[in-house]
């Protein structure tokens, strides 16, 4: 046992390092198991009756068309669930997903369907003015809004109803994404099927709120008791407030079976960076502690870390263990990719690359996010201050 005169400073850095070392490492292991445990598990099936099922009034912002809005919204149309409606919300009278959603409603008579062309200005996220003449509309106390670019499966909504059991006030999806065999779509693959599936299934398990606004499903009354959805509208980050807000008064989140399914027409490193930088940029001004352990929740980071400290005590090579951590991290990945993706994955190249390259870049996104408050979204500017609230850019 060493005395405690021959402690030094170094052996107190290296138990910190392994410690945060541990920690991170854990989150693979942790959203390994979660995720075995709560992806494609079968739900109950849907009671016959009609009477039986909640109805759910179903929101969708769209801004702009894109080669896939048809394929992704059509869906929507073909969900098995029978009790639902169906609204599309748009700002801008002359926005192409106009005429795009006009003819699916045509398309399919049965379902109950409809399109809302208001220009509001209430508050500022642009995403809470477009729902809220649909929001007003609806009718149901089972609430979902999701994203333009999500593509579901006919089960979706059935899974989700099903898990919105007794004291779950909001059921959301994890972040994936569709097979696209290009660079772009191999790095979106990667980073939710990796980095980003291993935070938000580890938070989950471990009943941390942490949950992306591309599909959720609330118990409306929840968001009418404090104002309904425009009191959201001063965060541009208006999903982790929405679900603060149900969390903070004692009601569980669900996560949905399936995974929720991203599919833009058209993807790109340099879109994947800026997003990315955006999301980076909401998270230092509304989390600003957390996001501060962001860059050690990084392979290279991280492993740089562990191998310091490993290396202070156990006297095994730094490079040696370095190697070791990149290797065990990539397999720990691609074994979690291979849990949220459920149709086989496609041995290539690309997914190495993309690895590296992903991990390379996340440390340079994490500067760039660091050196401005200015986030981009659908070609407006805004500053977002600490705490999450924003305003309008002003040069
Ligand atoms: C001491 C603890 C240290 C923990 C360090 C953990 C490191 C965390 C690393 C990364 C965090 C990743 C979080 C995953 C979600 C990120 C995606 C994101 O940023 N989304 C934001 C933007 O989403 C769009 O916003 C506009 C909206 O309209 C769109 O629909 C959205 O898609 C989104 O706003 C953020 C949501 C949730 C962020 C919560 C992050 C909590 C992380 C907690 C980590 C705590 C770890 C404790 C583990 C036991
Ligand atoms: O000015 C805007 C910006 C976005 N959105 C909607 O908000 C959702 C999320 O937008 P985006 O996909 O750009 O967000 P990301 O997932 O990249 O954060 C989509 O349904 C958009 O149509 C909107 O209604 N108005």
């Amino acid at each position: 046992m060493l005395l405690e005169s021959e402690i030094t400073g170094y052996d107190v850095l290296a138990v910190v390092c392994m410690g945060l070392w541990s920690y991170f490492i854990s989150f693979h292991l942790v959203a390994l198991g979660y995720g075995k445990y709560i992806l494609y598990r079968k739900s109950q099936s849907e009671p016959e009756e009609l009477a039986d099922v909640p109805g759910v009034s179903i929101l969708k912002p769209l801004v702009g068309g894109d080669a896939n809005l048809s394929h992704n919204l059509a869906s929507y149309f073909e969900l098995t669930y029978s009790r639902y409606e169906l609204f599309f919300c748009i700002q801008n009278p002359e926005d192409p997903a106009i005429e795009i959603v006009n003819l699916l409603i045509k398309q399919y008579p049965n379902v109950k369907a409809r399109l809302f062309i208001e220009t509001v200005d209430t508050c500022l996220n642009p995403k809470i003015n477009n729902l809220l003449p649909g929001y007003a509309a609806a009718q149901y106390d089972l609430l979902w809004i999701t994203d333009s670019n999500i593509k579901v499966t006919p089960n979706t909504l059935t899974d989700m109803v099903a898990r919105m059991t007794e004291n779950v006030g909001m059921v959301h999806q994890l972040p994936y994404t569709t097979h696209i065999d290009s660079l772009a779509g191999y790095l979106d693959k990667i980073h939710f099927g990796g980095a980003h599936g291993r935070v938000y299934l580890t938070t989950n398990a471990c009943g941390v709120n942490c949950a992306s606004g591309m599909s959720c499903l609330f118990r409306k009354h929840l968001l009418d008791e404090v104002g309904g959805l425009e009191t959201f509208g001063c965060y541009i980050a208006e999903d982790f407030f929405l679900a603060k807000s149900i969390y903070d008064r004692g009601w569980k989140f669900a996560l949905g079976n399936e995974p929720c399914f991203q599919n833009p027409g058209k993807r790109s490193v340099q879109n994947y960076v800026a997003r990315m930088i955006r999301w980076s940029r909401l998270r230092m001004a509304m989390i600003p502690l957390i996001s501060a352990f962001e860059p050690i929740s990084e392979c290279i980071v991280c492993g740089l870390i562990g191998a310091y400290g490993i290396n202070h005590f156990a006297k095994i090579g730094f490079g040696t263990i370095y190697g070791i951590h990149i290797g065990c991290w990539f397999l720990f990945d691609m074994m979690l990719l291979k849990l949220i993706q459920p149709t086989p994955i496609e041995v290539s190249w690309k997914i190495p690359l993309m690895w590296i390259f992903r991990e390379c870049i996340s440390i340079w996104i994490y500067i760039r996010a660091l050196s401005s408050r200015t986030v981009i979204w659908k070609n407006q500017k805004y500053r977002v201050l600490y705490g999450g609230k924003a305003e309008p850019y002003v040069k």
